[in-house]
């Protein structure tokens, strides 16, 4: 595996260490490991894993600005645990309503000694921000609207940003946003080895 993860780094003109490659790749052995008893991700095929998972999550890594974030329905970690692996000066707070989840966080967290994330279970709507967060990622969470209204308490004034993952450019729900929101910047990205599309949507309060 950290053959073909290399490989795909390379392609995507990302360096990481030996020892990050080695966390993204034992965080894949346990998503492995612990899908079997509690269903975490309907990708089965850890090579799958690494190419819809690990570089789906790290190529939005150079657009994040800031050092403190909160990945909102976190599921398994994604994109959350891998942007943690790759930006280790930065921290994550990790939250998902699932209690089943945020265990096999924390058993992440254990393992792989990450020591800047956060998992944390609770709905989004009612984790208090404080303080605010740089940023607000999301990826298959909510439709762009859901998502800014149940997250709307979360980033910093000023410079806090939503960003949003997508997968086909989202027309239609860029243009329902509300009045107090515009589109900061959006992004294609390329995933190695990833025939669809993949987009980052970048939003802020005006
Ligand atoms: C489709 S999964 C996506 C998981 C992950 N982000 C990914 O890309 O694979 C959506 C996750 O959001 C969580 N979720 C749904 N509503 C939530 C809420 N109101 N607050 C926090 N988490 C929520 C669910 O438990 C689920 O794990």
């Amino acid at each position: 595996m950290i053959t073909q993860l290399s490989k795909l780094l390379n392609q995507s003109g990302i360096s990481l260490t030996d020892q990050q490659k080695q966390k993204l790749i034992a965080y894949v052995s346990l998503l492995d490991k612990w899908n079997k008893a509690y269903n975490l991700t309907s990708v089965r095929n850890p090579q799958q894993m690494i190419v819809r998972h690990i570089m789906d999550s790290i190529v939005v890594a150079p657009y994040l600005k800031g050092s403190r974030f909160i990945d909102v329905g976190t599921g398994p970690g994604l994109p959350g645990i891998p942007l943690s692996i790759v930006m280790p000066n930065a921290e994550f707070t990790l939250l998902d309503s699932l209690g089943k989840r945020v265990r096999f966080l924390k058993q992440v967290q254990h393992e792989l000694k990450l020591d800047n994330i956060l998992p944390v279970q609770s709905r989004v709507e009612d984790f208090p921000a404080d303080p605010h967060f740089d940023g607000v990622i999301s990826r298959a969470f909510a439709s762009i609207n859901d998502m800014l209204h149940w997250c709307d308490h979360l980033p910093a004034e000023g410079h806090g940003r939503f960003y949003a993952l997508k997968g086909q450019y989202p027309t239609d729900e860029c243009q329902l946003l509300p009045e107090t929101i515009e589109i900061d910047a959006t992004h294609r990205l390329v995933v190695p080895e990833l025939d669809e599309e993949r987009h980052l949507v970048i939003l802020k309060k005006i």
